[in-house]
């Protein structure tokens, strides 16, 4: 299957109460292991690279061509996204059209709305000649500074509905009290402003920094508009958790498909964990005899 916007993919997980998975790429074997593990489960996916990684992962065009060439390579049959995450700047959201992603995330979250709304708008009417999907943010997820999270601020309702309505998006972060990377404590979501938001804006929601975020609130955040849903921190833990255990266990080895494999194992398990749990299992809108014989271990 060719690389889809998330427009309709989001738009039906909104209708039907779900949550498409966005997991980030740090590597090829994160391609290998999303895309397994959406396959397996029947599921859409939404494979993100995050604008801070870019140059790390070899620039717009490399990161757009292997995960195109995967889906081909692997005979993917579930819709397949590639978004660009927290993308910088304007240009930085052409670029990545340019080199093939079907959708991009323009975060001016840290502008003024006037600002903000400018500048996704140039975004939504480029990527609309494209066919490509857009998510802007409003407000800020927070973050861990010298092991205190900090940073939060939470997304006025009224720029929520003004972003909406002015630029055209097709899905909005408005953040309500998640956080990048790991909680200390229970996460704490604003659900009553997560509910006014919603309602007020029609589009669907994109939940950011839902590593750790305990599955009775995803599933009110999904069932309060969210059908997007972002992990990072959990795949990125499991694969170097899984790394210095295989590396513990043989101090002497130096074969590379040894050591990456067991790691690459795990973040595949991980996400499929979290596509049940987001409820995306079989929603791939696919008959699930094209899947057997797909050739990677349960
Ligand atoms: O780390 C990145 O660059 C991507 C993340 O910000 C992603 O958008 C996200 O929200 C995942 O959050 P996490 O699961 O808490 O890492
Ligand atoms: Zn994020």
């Amino acid at each position: 299957m060719t690389l889809v916007s998330m427009k309709e993919m989001l738009q039906r997980a909104k209708r039907e109460q779900y949550a498409v998975g966005q997991f980030n790429v740090n590597g090829l074997s994160w391609v290998h292991a999303i895309l397994d593990g959406a396959q397996q489960e029947n599921a859409p996916v939404i494979v993100a690279a995050s604008d801070r990684l870019i140059d790390f992962l070899g620039g717009y065009r490399l990161t757009a061509n292997m995960v195109r060439t995967l889906v081909e390579e692997k005979g993917i049959t579930v819709p397949v996204a590639l978004h660009l995450d927290h993308g910088k700047t304007v240009e930085s959201c052409f670029k990545a059209i340019d080199a093939g992603f079907t959708s991009v995330m323009y975060d001016g979250s840290h502008d003024p709305i006037e600002i903000n709304i400018r500048d996704t708008k140039r975004v939504v009417e480029y990527a609309a000649a494209h066919g490509v999907s857009v998510e802007a943010e409003v407000g800020t997820v927070g973050g861990m500074e010298d092991g205190l999270i900090g940073g939060i601020s939470y997304a006025d309702l009224g720029e929520c509905v003004r972003i909406v309505e002015e630029t055209g998006i097709d899905a909005l972060a408005a953040a309500l009290g998640s956080v990048h990377g790991k909680y200390v404590g229970e996460p704490k979501l604003g659900f009553v402003e997560m509910e006014a938001i919603s309602r007020a804006i029609g589009v669907p929601l994109v939940l950011h920094g839902a590593s750790g975020i305990p599955t009775h609130q995803l599933h009110r955040a999904i069932d309060l508009g969210h059908a997007k849903v972002n992990i990072n921190t959990e795949c990125v833990t499991v694969w170097s958790e899984q790394l210095r255990r295989t590396l513990a266990e043989d101090a002497e080895t130096t074969e590379p498909r040894k050591i990456l494999t067991p790691a690459r194992e795990a973040i595949r398990q991980a996400v499929r964990e979290k596509i049940q749990e987001f409820r995306s299992s079989g929603r791939a809108g696919q008959a699930v005899e094209q899947l057997e014989g797909y050739g990677v271990q349960s």
